[in-house]
């Protein structure tokens, strides 16, 4: 009898939570959609249709997957640089179809938010103009490391002087030796465990990053998402192993610490506060590492392909650092450069959407924003629409810039490689140093030219990059 009415409190106790989980889902996946589409249809905003569940979702997977590649080699590079058209063929058929404006519906989670907004404010300190000084030295003697590596090719391949290089992993290496160092306090070697399965997780995440979007799918005990989970778990102990040899060396003060501090001061538990750091550092390097790499590749291609550009660039490094290495005043006073680099990020922006969630009902003009929403800035269109860059807008035009941005663009705000808004690139400047440095170097060292092996083909995998790398011809000057 009293087993029997156990298993009658049970029974009771599941179907009300089965309920509970019914509602929820239903709220989530139909009823919250459903009104947010009408809040929107109401006030004339239009979109394609899509089905109950899931929206909009297979129809853009379809079109990712049959997006045609740009191929092209290096002889018959395009002239239009229009990647919109080539990766987001979808948003060009609904911009015409519904206007500049339009809905669509694949859930609302956001996947990879890159910083907890609490951290911005012990982040934006570390990355201010006196700060980032500091750093120069040790992105001049990363930039430096790469210049040796390609003389050292260049003696092996031994064919006239001219080594064909595959760029892509010096780029990386740049990158992550100077956010290991800058930001942690170790070297590349001590971090690479941690970028190399944070590169395998962002390929494992972003092979079917459509599907994150839907609410609770990274919950599914699928294979996927087992693989995610463990990796996550690997990299977790791994930055906990560097944090732990960091307090032991007695650490110098860098972001690490600041994290650390952080941490300390919250309050929170040890369980919490190790969570706290390990997704900022995880930000981190997540935020800095990819996207400045991908820039750096970029904007070597565009260089190659336009060698007058090359010159020019180049001709205004010899003149302004005089055989020096390129420091913070240096890089100041080089504007063809900083043109060149503006013009790369508009073209090739890397995060090409920007995602926003209203958290509260507001008002944008005449649209009003129910709570709830998720907004995306489609970065790559602003950046190519004619009505904002003229008519020329998908060409590699970096005199656009001549008075910068405000004087390239119909409204600056429209140019947002590193977002815009309270939420911008904490790491703009760093970045922007970074770029420079590593440029201006090895412009200074070497002239290159796109090698027959390469094709066109940006690809989107959570940052715009090339899909089959890039192989460069280059030359000791
Ligand atoms: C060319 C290189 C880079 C590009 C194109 C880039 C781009 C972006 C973009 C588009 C965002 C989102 C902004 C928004 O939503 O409005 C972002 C956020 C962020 N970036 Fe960068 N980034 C770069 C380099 C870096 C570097 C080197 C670091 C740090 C070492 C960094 C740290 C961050 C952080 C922490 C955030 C999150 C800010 C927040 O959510 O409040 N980024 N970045």
């Amino acid at each position: 009898m009293e087993i029997n009415s156990f298993f009658k409190v049970l029974l009771s106790l599941i179907l009300i939570w089965l309920f509970g989980l019914f509602v929820k889902l239903y709220n989530t996946l139909i009823a919250k959609p459903l009104k947010l589409r009408l809040a929107l249809q109401k006030q004339g905003i239009r979109g394609p249709p899509g089905t109950l569940l899931l929206g909009n979702l297979l129809e853009i997977h379809n079109a990712f997957s049959h997006a045609s590649i740009a191929s092209g080699t290096s002889n018959d590079f395009p002239v239009s640089h229009n990647i919109q058209s080539i990766l987001f063929p979808f948003v060009d058929r609904w911009l015409e179809k519904y206007g500049d404006i339009f809905m669509i519906s694949i859930g609302s989670t956001q996947i990879l938010g890159v910083a907890k907004p609490e951290m911005r404010k012990i982040l934006a300190p570390e990355f201010r103009l006196e700060k980032l000084k500091g750093m120069i030295k040790l992105i001049q003697e990363a930039a430096v490391t790469v210049v040796e590596q390609w003389n050292a090719e260049i003696e092996k391949a031994a064919q006239g002087g001219i080594a064909e290089i595959h760029i892509d992993e010096y780029m990386r290496r740049f990158s992550a030796e100077v956010i290991s160092r800058t930001c942690f306090g170790s070297s590349y070697i001590e971090g690479e465990e941690i970028f190399s399965k944070l590169t395998t997780l962002w390929l494992t995440v972003s092979k079917n990053l459509e599907f994150y979007a839907i609410p609770g799918m990274r919950h599914i005990p699928t294979k996927r998402n087992r693989e995610i989970k463990a990796l996550e778990k690997e990299i977790q102990t791994s930055i906990l192993k560097v944090i732990e040899e960091r307090k032991q060396a007695g650490i110098e003060k860098n972001l690490l610490q600041t994290i650390l501090e952080a941490a300390k001061s919250s309050g929170l538990s040890q369980d919490s506060a190790n969570k706290f750091i390990v997704d900022n550092c995880k930000n981190i390097y997540l935020a800095g590492y990819e996207t400045t790499a991908v820039s750096a590749q970029w904007c070597l291609v565009l260089l190659s392909v336009y060698p007058e550009w090359q010159n020019r660039v180049r001709s205004e490094v010899i003149e302004v650092c005089k055989g020096q290495l390129p420091d913070h005043d240096m890089i100041f006073r080089m504007k063809q450069l900083t043109k060149v680099i503006n013009e790369t990020l508009r073209l090739y922006t890397p995060v090409p959407v920007l995602p926003r969630e209203a958290f509260a009902d507001m008002k944008f003009g005449d649209i009003c924003i129910p709570k709830g929403l998720n907004i995306w800035l489609l970065a790559t269109t602003l950046h190519t629409d004619p009505k904002v860059w003229g008519p020329n807008a998908n060409e590699f035009n970096p005199d656009r810039f001549e008075n910068g941005v405000a004087g390239a663009c119909t409204h600056p705000y429209l140019y947002m490689p590193f977002g815009s808004g309270v939420r911008i690139c904490v790491g703009q400047n760093f970045a922007l140093l970074e770029l420079k440095i590593l440029i201006s170097l090895l412009l200074s060292h070497f002239s290159f030219s796109l090698s027959p092996k390469y094709v066109h083909s940006p690809t989107y995998r959570v940052v715009i990059e090339p899909q089959h790398g890039v192989h460069l011809l280059v030359k000791k000057l």
